[in-house]
């Protein structure tokens, strides 16, 4: 997250983070949502490649034990069928993670609450990002989790010369377009928008500009939930 400010520790207690095993050590990849005890929502791109993975729940500072994490291995990966990673304009960047335990919810590890499907969130809908992702173009992860308030752009303006043009579809959510931005490390995590009192995970972060993380009138692009509820629950059951 480029921008923003650090997140009051577990305040966005869906958010997870995808690990990598590289030797005896476990990377941070990507951020997910906590669906259900035994399933994460994340970005097809983060996980279209065969490497072992775990995810953390409960998770504040990654390089330091705060005691509220909890580490669990993922048994199967559903990745959108749909999903091109030379064409991620498409869209279909979502994934499914199946866990091989189930988590234990408390203060710390909730489920998101998803959108109904189809839903559209009007221009300048308040939204938060949330993530470890670089904190400036190119720069480093963050070791705490960080957040920033993105609005909602709506896909008229989204999708108008000068922003992302015929980059973006319907089927994903677009917003800031300002100085904050998720950047890389960010995919896969939520947008958190809030409706009527509550916060509800409404986007998948997918991507942003390669020229720069918040580059001006390209704002974060995130992969719209509600278009993809009937998937999920086919697969989740
Ligand atoms: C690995 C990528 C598929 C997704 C990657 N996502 C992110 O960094 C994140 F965290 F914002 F979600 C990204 O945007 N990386 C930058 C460097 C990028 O490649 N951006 C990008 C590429 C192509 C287009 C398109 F679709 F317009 F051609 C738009 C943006
Ligand atoms: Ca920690």
């Amino acid at each position: 997250v480029v921008g923003g400010e650090v997140a009051r520790p577990n305040s966005w207690p869906w958010q997870i983070s995808l690990q990598f095993q590289s030797g005896s050590n476990y990377h941070h990849t990507c951020g997910g949502s906590l669906i259900r005890r035994g399933w994460v929502m994340t970005a097809a791109h983060c996980v279209d490649s065969q490497r072992t993975w775990r995810v953390v729940v409960g998770e504040h500072n990654l390089n330091s034990n705060e005691g509220r994490e909890q580490y669990v291995s993922v048994s199967r990966v559903y990745i959108h069928p749909n999903w091109n990673r030379n064409q991620i304009s498409n869209g279909y960047d979502i994934a499914l993670l199946r866990l091989s335990n189930e988590v234990t919810l408390n203060n710390y590890v909730q489920l998101a609450n998803l959108p109904p499907s189809g839903q559209v969130l009007n221009h300048n809908h308040p939204c938060y990002i949330s993530g470890w992702g670089r904190t400036t173009t190119g720069g480093n992860l963050s070791a705490q989790l960080k957040q920033a308030y993105l609005p909602v752009v709506d896909h008229n303006t989204c999708s108008s010369s000068g922003w992302w043009g015929n980059s973006v579809r319907n089927t994903m959510v677009c917003a800031g377009g300002g100085k904050d931005s998720g950047c890389q490390g960010d995919s896969g995590g939520p947008l958190n928008c809030q409706l009527s009192g509550r916060y509800y995970v409404h986007g998948v972060t997918s991507f942003v500009s390669a020229r720069a993380c918040n580059e001006s009138r390209k704002p974060t692009v995130f992969t719209r939930v509600s278009a993809y509820i009937g998937w999920m629950e086919n697969i989740m059951g």
